[in-house]
């Protein structure tokens, strides 16, 4: 017999200074979540060596950037590090009506934004590095960045940190094994709030009932 419970799909969002891990972690978390999609941004920053159109980014101009926020095709968006980063809206609504939950890689700009629209379906982690050596240390180890790039990530490190208590959740990212386990352990029990599984009301009272 069906039990008749089901679930509305929820929003987890993922910020941290860059370089701390969030990239790494969204992707493993990924592979081990079937019903977690990711959120893919359009940005006018350039691609990195490696990265994906579509996976990681849909790169846009300037001009399509500014034709989508005119048309309100983004679910928010933002300008950090001088380029322009934004959410598609389509993509997410498409996830959330089919009841699946989507993953954000955004910044506390875009969290903030997200939380205002939709408050009762977001959760939001912050990464933390471990120390600012360590986060200095990833930035150049990426090695995807020219020097200016990386210095000028570090420098805007301190002003990210400084929304951490904006942040339903924080986690420190030392071992990537225990970050993932902690990061899936906060998805797994957010899943099962009351508000989120729809049906259970009815449930309940069937229970009750003996029926
Ligand atoms: N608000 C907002 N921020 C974004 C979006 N996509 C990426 N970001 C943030 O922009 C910042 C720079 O991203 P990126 O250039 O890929 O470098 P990263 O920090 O190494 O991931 C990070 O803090 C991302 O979380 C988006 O769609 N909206
Ligand atoms: N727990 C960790 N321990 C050591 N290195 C890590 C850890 N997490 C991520 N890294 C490395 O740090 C670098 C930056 O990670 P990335 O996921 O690109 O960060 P972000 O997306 O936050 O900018 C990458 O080279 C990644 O392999």
């Amino acid at each position: 017999m069906s039990h008749g419970i089901e679930r509305r799909g929820l929003m987890m969002v993922l910020s941290s200074p860059s370089g701390a891990g969030k990239t790494t972690i969204s992707r493993k978390l990924l592979q081990s979540e079937p019903q977690l999609k990711m959120s893919v941004s359009v940005t006018t920053r350039p691609p990195r060596p490696g990265e994906v159109e579509g996976r990681d980014y849909f790169f846009i101009t300037p001009e399509q950037f500014g034709l989508m926020v005119n048309r309100r095709e983004l679910l928010e968006h933002a300008k950090v590090f001088s380029n322009h980063y934004g959410t598609p809206k389509g993509p997410v609504a498409e996830a959330l009506a089919l009841g699946r939950d989507v993953l954000f890689d955004i910044d506390w700009q875009g969290t903030q934004q997200l939380v205002e629209h939709a408050r009762e379906d977001v959760i939001s982690i912050f990464i933390l590095p471990p120390s600012t050596r360590e986060l200095e240390r990833r930035l150049r180890q990426r090695a995807q960045d020219p020097a200016d790039v990386v210095a000028a990530r570090m420098a805007k490190a301190s002003d990210e940190i400084s929304h951490w208590a904006e942040y339903d959740y924080v986690v420190l990212n030392e071992d990537l094994e225990k970050t993932l386990l902690q990061v899936q352990s906060i998805l797994h029990a957010e899943r099962l709030r009351r508000r989120r599984q729809t049906g259970l009301g009815d449930f309940v009272k069937r229970l009750r009932d003996g029926v």
